[in-house]
């Protein structure tokens, strides 16, 4: 039997402890510091036992992940260090950032154990177990970044264990791992967030904006809904890479000013140009860190009962829907419909039923 140890059973952990639990010879144990977050674990059945036993969740692990947010995350390793451990036990984390973990990991002594630091880069604005679903990863990469002190044996077990999460590993070094992410996804929360709070501002003058704020809005925004005290730590915690690009930014702020005062219309369309084309050649169907949803647009006809119809056939062929969003429905425009899907198959199924009657893009 291997045992699995989840610190912080939330988004994350909640999500990894359903994709060990209950596969053959795997035993998952819950770590919260809060009785109520236990009894929660315990009657959502994410996992086989909990407890708020710092030490007793540790005692049979031979996988620990700690799911903790990023500030925090030192902390546990720190008291990990220090317990007697079992031989071998193999402690990762899912932190958003890696060189300052891995940095403070490699000063600690782990005697016969072995840190290996991790990124899931898949996720979404939720947070809590309620939010956890063992579909999280499915086809999203998974950062590892071993030390060099680690045998190849002990990160290739890793490896093995993380096939229940159905990712796609790849090993990447601490520090290029967080200028990469800061620029994909830690700037992109930041401007998310400054977009909706400007915009926020004008709402409180005249509420329109809300009430027009839809479709590409919402699509650049979902992720400043993002849970704060994790994205505080996750920015704190890569505060030179994040410094550094928001310099950078702000030259891009100045520059968009410049080809607008100047008049340049060469010039804006330029900027498009080149974005689009680097765009384009984003794959579309992987998840990426900042979760790709399996979407499908559907044009419909503005008459009574056409979104019944539309899930009715969906349900009769047992296809799954994760989200629906009426995307445009004015008088004099025909309505979208966006159906979300939690994977390729589901959504491939639904183009192919739904392709003779309407017209279907991805
Ligand atoms: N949210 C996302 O989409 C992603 C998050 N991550 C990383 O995963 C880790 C966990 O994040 P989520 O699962 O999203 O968060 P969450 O809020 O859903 O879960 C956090 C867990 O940590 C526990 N915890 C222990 N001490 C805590 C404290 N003092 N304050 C708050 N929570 C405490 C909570 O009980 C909870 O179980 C973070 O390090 C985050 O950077 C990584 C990839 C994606
Ligand atoms: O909601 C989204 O798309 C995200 O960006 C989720 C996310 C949050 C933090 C990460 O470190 C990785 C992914």
């Amino acid at each position: 039997m291997t045992t699995i140890t989840i610190y912080g059973v939330g988004l994350m952990g909640g999500s990894l402890a359903l994709c060990f639990r209950g596969k053959p010879d795997l035993r998952v144990v819950g770590h919260s510091h809060s009785e109520a977050s236990v009894k929660k674990y315990k009657e959502r059945g994410v996992v086989d036992y909990a407890t708020t036993s710092f030490e007793e969740a540790a005692a049979e692990a031979d996988f620990i992940f700690v799911c903790v947010p990023v500030g925090m995350v030192e902390d546990y390793l720190n008291r990990l260090s220090k317990l007697p451990l079992k031989p071998g036990c193999v402690i990762t984390d899912v932190g958003s950032t890696k060189a300052s973990i891995c940095r403070a990991a490699d000063a600690m002594d782990w005697g016969s154990s072995y840190f290996i630091g991790g990124h899931p880069m898949a996720g979404s604005e939720r947070s809590g177990v309620e939010a956890a679903t063992p579909l999280l990863y499915e086809n999203a990469f998974y950062v590892l970044t071993p030390g060099k002190h680690v045998p190849e044996s002990v990160y290739e077990s890793l490896v093995d264990l993380l096939r229940y999460t159905r990712a796609q590993i790849v090993r990447v070094e601490a520090s290029q791992h967080d200028d990469i992410v800061g620029a994909i996804s830690h700037l992109p929360h930041i401007i998310a967030v400054a977009l909706v709070n400007q915009v926020a501002k004008y709402n409180e003058s005249d509420p329109l904006y809300q009430n027009l704020a839809a479709g590409g809005f919402r699509d650049i925004t979902r992720i400043a809904a993002s849970e704060p005290v994790i994205w505080r730590d996750i920015l704190l915690n890569n505060r030179e890479v994040v410094l550094r690009l928001l310099s950078e930014w702000k030259g891009q702020m100045e520059s968009f000013t410049a080809l607008v005062e100047s008049g340049s219309g060469e010039g804006i369309e330029e900027q498009f140009r080149q974005s689009r084309e680097f765009r384009n050649q984003i794959p579309e169907r992987r998840k990426g860190v900042l979760t790709s949803l399996f979407d499908l647009y559907v044009d419909v006809p503005d008459h009574p009962g056409i979104i019944g119809e539309i899930t009715t056939s969906l349900g009769n062929e047992r296809i799954n829907l994760s989200n629906i969003q009426i995307i445009e429905n004015r008088a004099d425009v025909p309505g979208i419909l966006r159906l979300s899907f939690r994977n390729e198959e589901d959504m491939d199924r639904a183009a192919k039923l739904l392709k003779p009657e309407y017209h279907v893009h991805a």
